[in-house]
C-alpha cells in the first residue's frame, strides 16, 4: 500500500483530487478524515497542510506527496522529484512599492523584505551579494509595505492582481513553480511497482489533457493535402464513406494548434468536423 500526502485545502487541492480521480483512483471523501483509503487501488491519501508535505515524504511517513515546487525548495527536505505536474503554476518574486523607481538589485541593500519563504530568499540574496533584512510572515505578505512592516516583499505571484491592489510592482522573478509529485528515496520494490502503475495512469491522463479527437468528412481528391496538415500520433485513420468521392478522416490534434489546423482543413474542403475530448491517451 502506497501513501500519498496531498494538501487538505487550498490552491493545490482541486487539481490534485481531479488528477487522482481521472487516474481512476476511487476515494470516498464524504467524511472529512485525515487518511482515506482507495477502494480500487493500493493507495491511501493523507490530507495535510502543504508546509508539512516535504518532511512527511522525506521521513517516509508518506511515500509520495503532491506539493508546490516553491514549498519543496523552501523546506530543503531530502526527497526526489518524480514528476512535474504542470498545474498551480506561479512564480516567487521580489516586489516593491510601485511609485519608487527600481534601479536594480542593489536597491534591496539595507532594506527589510517580508516573506513566507525565507530560505529561498536568503539563498537568492546571498548569491547576488545583497544585504537585506528578512522579516518572516506567514500570510498577507503583500500588505507589509503599506503598513510600514517592510520596504518590499518576496511572495507568490500569478496574475499579479494582488500586487496591483496593494500598489506594488514585481521587479525580480526569483523562481518559477508548479505542482510536483515528490517521492521518498527509499521505497521498497513492492511500493515502486505500485508507483509505476500510478505513473502510467497519470501519464495517460496528462498526455490526453490538451488533445482533441477530431473526425471530419474529406473530399478524396484533397486527401493528400489534408493529411499533410495533420500532425496526428502516427498517420490519420482514413475510412470510405457511402457517398462516392468522400472519406472520413480521424486524428488527434493538440489544443495549442487546434484552430490554426481546423482553419486549413476547412480551406481544403473538409466538412462535418467533429471534435471530441480525450479522456486518456497511452502512447
Ligand atoms: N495565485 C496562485 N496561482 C497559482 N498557484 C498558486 C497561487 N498561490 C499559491 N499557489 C501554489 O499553490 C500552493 C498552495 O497555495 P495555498 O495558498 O493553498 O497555500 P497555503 O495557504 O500555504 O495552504 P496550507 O493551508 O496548505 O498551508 C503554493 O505553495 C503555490 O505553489
Ligand atoms: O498574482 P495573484 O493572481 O494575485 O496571486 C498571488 C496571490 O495568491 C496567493 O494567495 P491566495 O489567494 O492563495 O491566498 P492566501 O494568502 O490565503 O494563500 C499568493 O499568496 C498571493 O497572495
Ligand atoms: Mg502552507
Amino acid at each position: 500500500m502506497l501513501r500519498i500526502a496531498v494538501q487538505a485545502k487550498g490552491r493545490l487541492f482541486e487539481e490534485t483530487m481531479a488528477l487522482l480521480g481521472e487516474s481512476d483512483i476511487k476515494l470516498s471523501t464524504t467524511k472529512r478524515t485525515l487518511l482515506v483509503q482507495s477502494s480500487n487501488f493500493p493507495i491511501e491519501v493523507l490530507f495535510l497542510r502543504d508546509d508539512d508535505i516535504p518532511q512527511t515524504v522525506a521521513t517516509g511517513v508518506a511515500d509520495l506527496g503532491i506539493v508546490g515546487e516553491n514549498e519543496f525548495m523552501e523546506k530543503e527536505e531530502d526527497a526526489e522529484i518524480i514528476k512535474r505536474l504542470g498545474f498551480s503554476k506561479c512564480r516567487l518574486s521580489l516586489a516593491m512599492p510601485k511609485d519608487i523607481e527600481y534601479p536594480g538589485l542593489s536597491w534591496f541593500d539595507g532594506k527589510k523584505i517580508a516573506t513566507s519563504y525565507p530560505v529561498i530568499l536568503r539563498n537568492f540574496l546571498k548569491k547576488n551579494g545583497v544585504n537585506a533584512e528578512i522579516h518572516v510572515i506567514t500570510g498577507s505578505v503583500e500588505v507589509s509595505p503599506g503598513i510600514g512592516l517592510a520596504d518590499a516583499i518576496f511572495d507568490i505571484v500569478s496574475s499579479g492582481s494582488t500586487l496591483v491592489s496593494n500598489r506594488l510592482k514585481e521587479v525580480e522573478v526569483v523562481m518559477k513553480s508548479e505542482a510536483l509529485l515528490i517521492g521518498n528515496k527509499n521505497m521498497s520494490d513492492e511500493k515502486k511497482e505500485v508507483l509505476e502503475e500510478l505513473l502510467f495512469r497519470m501519464n495517460a491522463v496528462k498526455t490526453a489533457e490538451d488533445k482533441k479527437y477530431v473526425l471530419m468528412n474529406a473530399p478524396k481528391d484533397k486527401l493528400e493535402e489534408i493529411i499533410a496538415v495533420l500532425p496526428g500520433m502516427k498517420s490519420p485513420t482514413v475510412m470510405p464513406l457511402a457517398q462516392e468521392g468522400w472519406c472520413s478522416v480521424h486524428t488527434v490534434l493538440d489544443e495549442k494548434r487546434f484552430w490554426e489546423i481546423i482553419g486549413k482543413l476547412k480551406g481544403l474542403g473538409a466538412e462535418g468536423i467533429l471534435v471530441l475530448p480525450i479522456e486518456k491517451m497511452i502512447v
